[in-house]
């Protein structure tokens, strides 16, 4: 039976009930051809390194350019990943874009935060590579597709190479990092034994790796997953604690699905909430002059939104440049990000609320710069 769509606000689902918001569901965008850059701007940012994959990619995480799928997702989750709402339901979901093509991002690149006046100084963030339009599709949010309501989720499982790419691909996988080839947990949440398959099962895709070269995945979903590796280091075997993970999103609460791209992900999961964030028109210590030029100091210009895959055919998650504003003259009404920014979104007070009274917990002051993440 097909679950009962709900307003979704992308929202952070870390850490508590307050999961990911997800932005209204729109009534079905007309397919535009993406804008073309006029001779007058300048060119694109550089979005991808030497092997192909995104510039700054952490190299001891998997990078997907597909989905994983959880081994603990049931068939009533398959159902409701697969089930789109009818057009005229309320809640309709828009499509990925018709010219989607999986792979790296063209339009916006992984930057380290270089501002220490940026409340995530030290970490990294989104950037948009060219102008974007306002509404316009960005990224996909990829990770593991897992029941939302779960807390424990084991260990990362990647399937074998191909043969050809040989031993060189699994050693490395084995060797460098802890995240990315692991096995199922002995005890998920302590409570069942592990098995080879288990893990993450990838739905016949591919799975992109830090070295660039790709990796095949069985096809089905939830079946003929990934295969075990080399055997897990003790790392490896740790359970892995999903309701601790900052980058979960909530893809359809009502079905308790949700994303996590902790492990495992694209250029999405370095998309930073707006809030503290400086705006760079502005030198360090400038103090806006008014309210409603401090508030646009302070807004998002992103936001994640739960879209149909009509290629999967399946409910996935992506990254847009919020609609121009009723009010919006101008450049403002073809530029929503302009090159060059970084693309924030909101998580939510949610999110923030719940960082709060973590860091009180563990007796640490949360300074953000901010009067309130909340
Ligand atoms: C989904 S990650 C975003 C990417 C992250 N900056 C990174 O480099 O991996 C979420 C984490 O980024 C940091 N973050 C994002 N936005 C922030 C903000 N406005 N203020 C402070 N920290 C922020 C927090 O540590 C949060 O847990």
């Amino acid at each position: 039976m097909a679950p009962k769509e709900t307003k979704q606000k992308p929202t952070k689902k870390s850490h508590s009930n307050n999961k990911p918001k997800i932005s209204k569901p729109q009534k079905p965008q007309q397919r535009k051809p993406p804008s073309t850059t006029s001779s007058s701007q300048p060119p694109p940012l550089q979005t991808a390194d030497a092997n192909g994959l995104p510039l700054n990619w952490p190299p001891s995480l998997p990078y997907l350019i597909h989905p994983l799928f959880s081994p603990l997702l049931t068939p009533l989750h398959y159902s409701a990943l697969h089930t789109r709402p009818a057009p005229d339901s309320v809640e309709p979901l828009d499509e990925l874009p018709a010219d989607y093509v999986p792979g790296p991002c063209q339009k916006a690149v992984i930057l380290p935060i270089t501002d220490k006046r940026h409340p995530a100084f030290g970490q990294a963030g989104l950037f948009a590579a060219r102008d974007l339009r306002p509404g316009e599709f960005v990224v996909r949010y990829l990770g593991e597709v897992h029941p939302g309501g779960v807390e424990w989720g084991g260990g990362l499982v990647f399937p074998e190479p191909e043969k050809g790419d040989g031993e060189e691909d699994g050693e490395e996988d084995g060797e460098e990092d802890g995240e990315e080839v692991g096995e199922e947990v002995g005890e998920e949440d302590g409570k069942e034994g592990a098995d080879e398959q288990d893990g993450i099962d990838g739905e016949g895709e591919v799975v992109k790796q830090d070295d660039g070269k790709e990796v095949k995945q069985d096809d089905g979903q939830g079946q003929g997953g990934p295969q075990q590796q080399d055997a897990p280091r003790a790392e490896e075997m740790m359970p892995y604690n999903y309701k601790k993970s900052d980058y979960d999103l909530w893809l359809d609460h009502p079905s308790d699905l949700a994303i996590d791209a902790c492990r495992c992900g694209n250029e999405a999961r370095f998309v930073n909430d707006y809030r503290g964030i400086p705006n760079p028109v502005y030198p360090p210590g400038y103090v806006p002059q008014s309210k409603k030029e401090e508030l646009f100091l302070k807004r998002p210009n992103a936001e994640f939104k739960v879209v149909w895959d009509p290629v999967r055919k399946e409910k996935t998650m992506a990254v847009y440049v919020l609609p121009a504003g009723k009010k919006a003259v101008g450049r403002a009404r073809e530029v929503g990000i302009e090159r060059g920014r970084e693309v924030v979104v909101s998580y939510g007070k949610g999110f923030w609320e719940k960082r709060r009274e973590e860091e009180r917990l563990k007796g640490e002051v949360v300074e953000d710069g901010d009067e309130g993440y909340a």
